[in-house]
């Protein structure tokens, strides 16, 4: 049974869905009515760039289904699990805004249902932050889930994979829709979508939306900008994308891959040193800014150029991705160098 009304929240227009049964009631319908189901998968404190996900699903298919389920698995044990924002009135709020109107039709179409599960709905098992002591089924994408994010969140994609597993396997989407702004994620469910034979979604529905920023600073909408003290965000945060940008002409003018990456890494020292020296002093570093592979996720050589990989006849762009730390928040985002359309990410 789903419900419009759960302990502790605001009564919903949006059906909730806390259990796999119930969520399978609904899903069966849909079926026989032969509808289409779109899904977003969240882990909640809505934002615009969720609302982009959610617009498309609304534009493409039927019934839209988002989850918000903040899963332990894919945080390490030092990590945020404990204080990740957790917002659910306000992403009520975010997804009964949303519609959109069916183009030569009278249909409006808004979010259909929310699935919520708890950690036992999701971890029948039982679920513990320590790696060792971990009982039950796990998927790993193996050799594709140590690089980049990976080489600082050792047990991040694996977390990610099994639960993205699971809610497919619950949802059961149509077509389902991924951010660019984690896009080594999105890229590595898409191998285990192919690897795993799965039917809901297929590989060629699952689609990579771009990345939402903010319309002043063009900082990457991320639920955990909301760490960030108003100054953090203001001064700090935009670096991590002018670095990138500024790797993005440097790269595009011909140098090889190990200058860009340098003057990147220069350019967020000359920055952070300047907020070091304020009266209210920014920390501020580069976690990593590196080139990679999209197919591999192998780091790009450091004499590679442009005008070189193109050559070589990769008929693919290279990913230009990067973590930074504003104080205590850890900030990601990435640039495509290439043909972005390559990749699958149309706007
Ligand atoms: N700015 C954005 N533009 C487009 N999609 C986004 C954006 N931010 C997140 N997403 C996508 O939304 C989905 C859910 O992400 P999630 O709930 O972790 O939000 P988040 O803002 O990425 O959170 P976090 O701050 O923890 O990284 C993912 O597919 C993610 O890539
Ligand atoms: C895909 C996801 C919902 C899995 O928990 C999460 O990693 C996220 O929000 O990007
Ligand atoms: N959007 C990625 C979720 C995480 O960092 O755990």
């Amino acid at each position: 049974m789903s419900s419009n009304s759960v302990a502790g929240l605001p009564l919903s227009s949006i059906p909730i869905f806390q259990t796999v049964a119930s969520y399978r009631e609904w899903r069966r319908r849909a079926y026989d009515e032969k509808k289409s189901v779109g899904f977003v998968a969240t882990m909640g404190a809505l934002h615009d760039g969720h609302a982009s996900l959610v617009r498309r699903s609304l534009a493409e298919n039927d019934l839209t289904v988002v989850s918000i389920f903040v899963n332990p698995a894919q945080f390490a044990p030092h990590e945020d699990l404990a204080t990740y924002p957790r917002t659910l009135p306000h992403d009520l709020d975010v997804l009964s805004s949303l519609s959109h109107s069916v183009p030569g039709s009278s249909i409006t179409r808004s979010p259909s249902a929310l699935f919520l599960p708890t950690v036992n709905e999701m971890y029948p098992s039982g679920i513990t932050q320590d790696k060792l002591a971990q009982k039950g089924t796990f998927v790993e994408v193996k050799g594709y889930g140590h690089q980049m994010e990976g080489s600082r969140r050792p047990d991040f994609f694996r977390g990610v994979a099994t639960v993205v597993t699971k809610l497919f396997n619950a949802i059961e989407p149509s077509r389902t829709y991924f951010g660019q702004k984690d896009i080594q994620q999105a890229l590595l469910l898409r191998r285990m979508v192919r690897d795993l034979l799965l039917s809901h979604p297929t590989l060629e529905n699952l689609f990579i939306v771009p990345t939402k920023r903010d319309a002043k600073s063009s900082l990457a909408l991320s639920s955990r900008n909301a760490y960030l003290t108003p100054s953090e965000r203001e001064l700090a945060a935009p670096t991590l994308y002018a670095a990138l940008q500024a790797a993005k002409t440097c790269w595009e003018s011909g140098s090889s891959k190990a200058e860009v990456i340098a003057n990147a890494y220069n350019l967020v020292e000359r920055k952070a040193q300047e907020l070091s020296s304020l009266e209210t002093r920014i920390d501020m570093r580069l976690d990593y800014l590196e080139m990679n592979d999209p197919e591999t996720f192998e780091v790009v050589p450091g004499e590679e150029t442009r005008s070189a990989w193109e050559l070589e006849g990769h008929n693919r762009p290279v990913i230009l991705s990067g973590a930074m730390w504003v104080g205590r928040t850890r900030l990601i985002d990435n640039v495509v160098l290439g043909d972005v359309a390559r990749l699958g990410i149309i706007a």
